[in-house]
């Protein structure tokens, strides 16, 4: 069975309640009808009903999703009123808090807040930057947490690599030019989604360089130094190792040659990008060119499950992010 079969599986079993604010996107519509066909949650379609309809998606059912407008609904004052207690303090005004209510995508995560649903999935037409926005000014990070940041569980056909191909990618969609501090913070958090998500009961962290333990000297390659230091402090119990560059995670001899009696050189199934310059570029690569599935943007470290989709996503895509969302809501 494979790890999406798994994770669609445990999403059956909870069978949470998902909010889609690009209702009347047609890949969205799809996905919708094959989840509720599927019975991997029950679906929350935001948009105008004529407008769904004018999507012109045939053969879908959507009898069973529940169909939300915003601008009509009768809990737009209610979540109106809720964000501009939240926001006051940022200067808006309640009726500006009004007009961004009636914006789905802030409509479904104000849905999560008052919980009236338990996750969203947005992305397919939206950028990262206006999916996640809301989330952070509304939901913002679980406690504890610094930083919300994100992972992709990427699936090679190859059994090779990672743990029978699974292997986690981070950060390639959230933080631009993390600082040690925050690097640490992804490594950690992206351990655990490894564990709780990508099923990798043992994860091996590689912090990603251009240098392997010195061999070049700059200012980006003690970035990474420093967030290795500051991750093996924060999670001792942890495989971690780094900087390392990519041929020293992921294929033993280099690894060995490079990085000596590394427990994670070589074997490497969590992969920590410097930035997300090298995270957005290295993920899109190996799924395009090395033919991976790439399951994600997953959010890490939100206090209830909102995730992203890139905008190149297939209807499947969906319905596996959908998947996922109902899983982290689970933990909630
Ligand atoms: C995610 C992102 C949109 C947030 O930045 P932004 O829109 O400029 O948001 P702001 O800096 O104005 O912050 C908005 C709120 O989110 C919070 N925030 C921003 N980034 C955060 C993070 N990583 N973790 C937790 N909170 C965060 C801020 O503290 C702020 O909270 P407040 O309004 O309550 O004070 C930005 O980091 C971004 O654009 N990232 C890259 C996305 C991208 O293009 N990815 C490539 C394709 S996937
Ligand atoms: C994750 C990502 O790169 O998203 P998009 O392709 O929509 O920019």
């Amino acid at each position: 069975m494979s790890l999406m079969d798994k994770i669609k599986d445990k999403a059956k079993s909870v069978r949470k309640n998902i909010v889609l604010p690009e209702g009347s996107e047609p890949r969205t519509i799809e996905a919708a009808a094959k989840i509720i066909e599927q019975g991997i949650a029950n679906v929350i379609l935001l948009g105008n009903e004529e407008e769904i309809k004018k999507a012109n998606v045939k053969n879908v059912d959507l009898s069973d999703a529940v169909i939300i407008d915003p601008a009509t609904s009768p809990k737009l004052q209610e979540y109106a009123d809720m964000f501009y207690e939240m926001r006051k303090k940022k200067g808006i005004t309640p009726e500006q808090a009004l007009e961004t209510t009636k914006d789905p995508l802030y409509y479904a995560v104000l849905m999560i807040k008052a919980n009236d649903a338990d996750g969203m999935v947005s992305g397919a037409i939206h950028s990262t930057g206006d999916t996640l926005r809301p989330a952070l000014q509304v939901i913002k990070t679980k406690p504890g947490v610094p930083i919300v940041s994100s992972c992709f569980i990427m699936e090679h056909p190859d059994s090779k690599w990672g743990q029978d191909g699974v292997m986690v990618f981070a950060d390639c969609a959230v933080n631009i030019d993390p600082n040690a501090e925050e690097l640490a913070a992804i490594a950690v958090a992206s351990a655990d989604s490894a564990k709780d998500l990508a099923g990798i009961a043992d994860p091996k962290i590689a912090m990603l360089s251009f240098s392997t333990k010195n061999s070049a000297k700059h200012e980006k390659v003690d970035k990474v130094i420093e967030a290795t230091k500051l991750a093996k402090e924060m999670a001792p119990e942890l495989n971690i190792d780094g900087e390392l560059q990519a041929d020293a995670a992921l294929i033993e001899a280099v690894g060995q040659l490079k990085s000596p009696g590394s427990k994670v050189a070589g074997h490497a199934n969590v992969l920590i990008f410097p930035d997300i310059q090298a995270g957005n570029i290295g993920y899109k690569l190996v799924q395009r060119l090395g033919g991976a599935e790439a399951i994600g943007p997953i959010c890490q470290g939100l206090a209830r499950p909102v995730n992203d989709l890139s905008r190149g996503c297939s209807v499947e895509d969906i319905v596996s992010v959908v998947a996922i969302t109902a899983v982290q809501a689970q933990s909630f």
